[in-house]
This record gives C-alpha cells, structure tokens and sequence, in this order.
C-alpha cells in the first residue's frame, strides 16, 4: 500500500460495526467475538466501501444495482501515485479528466473531496450517468466536479475537447479500463498456480468489466488521442488489471515514439493491479520515477 494510505493498517471493523447499522447488518461475528466482512458477499462489499467513504472522507456514496463495487484502498492507491506524478510538476490548482467514471464516481468524488481538485468525469453507461450525477449532487461537489455523457464507446477524449472550452489545460487524466476482452472466453486476471484466488466477489455490468480487445485496446485508444490532444493534458495515466498488459503497452508507447512513460504497481492485499502515465511535457520527467 502507499505509505500515505489511511486503510494502510486495516479498519477497525468492531467500531465501524458499532457506529454505522448499515454496516453492522452485513458483518458477521466469528465465535471469538471478532466481527469481519464476508468479501464473498456483495451487498457486504456495498455496504463496507459505502462506510469506509463515509467514515474516512465524509463522503455518500450509492450504487447503482448490479455496478461495480469499488476497492476504496486500491482508488486511494491511484490517487496518491497521482499526487506524486503530480508533486513532480510542482501543480498548484489541480484539474484532472475521469474516464469512464462508474456509478460511484469514485475517483472524482475522492480527487475533489481529499485534494480539491476539479474533475471532469466521462461515462457512456446511462444508469452509471444518473447515480454518478446523484453521487456528484448529495456530496455538493458540483462545484469541483462536471459530469458528461459521452455517446461514442469508442472514443475517448474527442467528443468532450469539441464541447468544451478549447483552452483550458488538464493535469492529468486517470482511467480504470474494462479489463477483460468482450470477444474472449477468458475473464480471470490471475494465474491460478501462482496466485492465490480472488477474496471478493465480482462484481459489474457487462460494459464495464469487458470492451472488444479489452484494456490494452481500450488503453492503446488512450494513447491514440493522446498524440491529437498532447498539448491539452499534461500526464495520461490508466490503472491495468493485468500484468501481462504492462509489456503491450509500453510495447505500442515505443512505437509511437513515446519514450517519456513510468509504470508502477498497487499493492492491496491479496490484489495487485498496475499502471502507466506518459507526457509529452518536457518539464515532466516520468522516467525518473519509474518502479
Ligand atoms: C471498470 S469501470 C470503472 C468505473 C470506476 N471508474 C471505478 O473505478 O470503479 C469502466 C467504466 O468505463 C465506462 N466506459 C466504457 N467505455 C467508455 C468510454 N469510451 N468513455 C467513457 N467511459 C467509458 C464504463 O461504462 C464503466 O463505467
């Protein structure tokens, strides 16, 4: 975990129990007296990322039905990364882009609440539109955070840059792809003889969890526009769900000629995911912060 993570150690989940209902109906008591979360349970999942929002940034969070359920520490993770990435360019007022935002809205929510950045955050998914809207509106965060529909799936940044105000700079944009491919079989990210089996349950609509060619595609995408709209954001960065990606991906930033990329990994528990940023500002040197 990042050393700044606050859910570094694990929560207090007695006194979590204790202050929040909603949270103590989905918690089971072992025969010790211990209370903990079954992560094999979704609606524990919900209620346990919904108390931890509220209990460490005061933030209300609600899904909506059958959409992913966030990992509050692995979204910690990215944006702390980002305010290293960030701190290197030594960024006063922050301004970031949220591709493909989900219901929860999570990282914007986060980025606006914990740092007061302002965000743009893109969603396709019409219920992920409306709960991401209302998440937005019950944390008073319209004044940091602009919610906008984008209708084609296939791109990423055009449709919002030709609505919108052609000179404002954006900082960063992060982005947490479908990871798996929507042509392929395979819908597991982990190699079973290396690595133990997943704690939580899935969770997630179909568009969410897969697009065709997958994150690479999705990603390389990103990368794309990155080279129409370089001057319009200063660090593209995307989280990847396989480690497998990583190489691909830095594979096709090469043959674009992008050699100004870092990469890291998020620790959480018994989850790793990864993620890459590359610039194509001078003054933001990535290279010396590869891990
Ligand atoms: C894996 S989910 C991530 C949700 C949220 N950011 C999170 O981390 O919990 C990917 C999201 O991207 C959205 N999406 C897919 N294609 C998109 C596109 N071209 N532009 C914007 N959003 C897109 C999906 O509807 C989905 O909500």
């Amino acid at each position: 975990m990042h050393p700044r993570n606050v859910l570094k150690n694990a929560p207090d989940f007695t006194a979590l129990a204790i202050k929040y209902p909603e949270f103590r109906r989905v918690c089971k008591l072992e025969l010790c007296g211990k209370v903990c979360v079954d992560y094999k349970n979704e609606a524990a999942l919900r209620a346990l990322t919904q108390t931890l929002l509220l209990e460490y940034f005061g933030l209300v969070v609600e899904f909506s039905p059958g959409s992913l359920v966030p990992t509050v520490s692995l979204r910690l993770n990215y944006i702390l990364w980002l305010e290293d990435l960030l701190a290197a360019g030594l960024t006063k007022s922050v301004r970031g882009i949220d591709i493909g935002c989900g219901s929860s809205c999570i990282y914007s929510l986060l980025a606006a609440k914990k740092n007061e950045w302002s965000m743009v955050a893109l969603e396709t998914n019409p219920s992920n539109l409306v709960y991401a809207q209302k998440n937005i509106e019950r944390n008073k965060l319209e004044n940091k955070i602009v919610l906008f529909s984008q209708k084609q799936k296939d791109h990423i940044f055009q449709e919002y840059f030709e609505a919108s105000d052609a000179l404002t700079l954006y900082d960063f944009c992060l982005c947490n792809p479908p990871f798996y491919d929507s042509l392929s079989e395979v819908s597991n990210t982990r190699n079973p003889q290396k690595r133990p089996p997943p704690r939580n349950c899935p969770t997630g609509y179909k568009d969410e969890l897969s697009c065709y060619g997958g994150e690479v595609k999705f990603v390389e995408q990103i990368i794309d526009e990155s080279l129409q709209y370089k001057d319009k954001i200063r660090i593209f960065t995307s989280m990847l769900g396989l480690k497998s990606s990583l190489n691909q991906l830095k594979h096709i930033l090469k043959s674009k000629n992008i050699s100004n990329y870092c990469t890291t990994e998020f620790h959480q528990g018994n989850t790793t995911r990864w993620a890459i940023a590359w610039s194509f500002f001078d003054n933001m040197d990535l290279q010396k912060l590869n891990k």
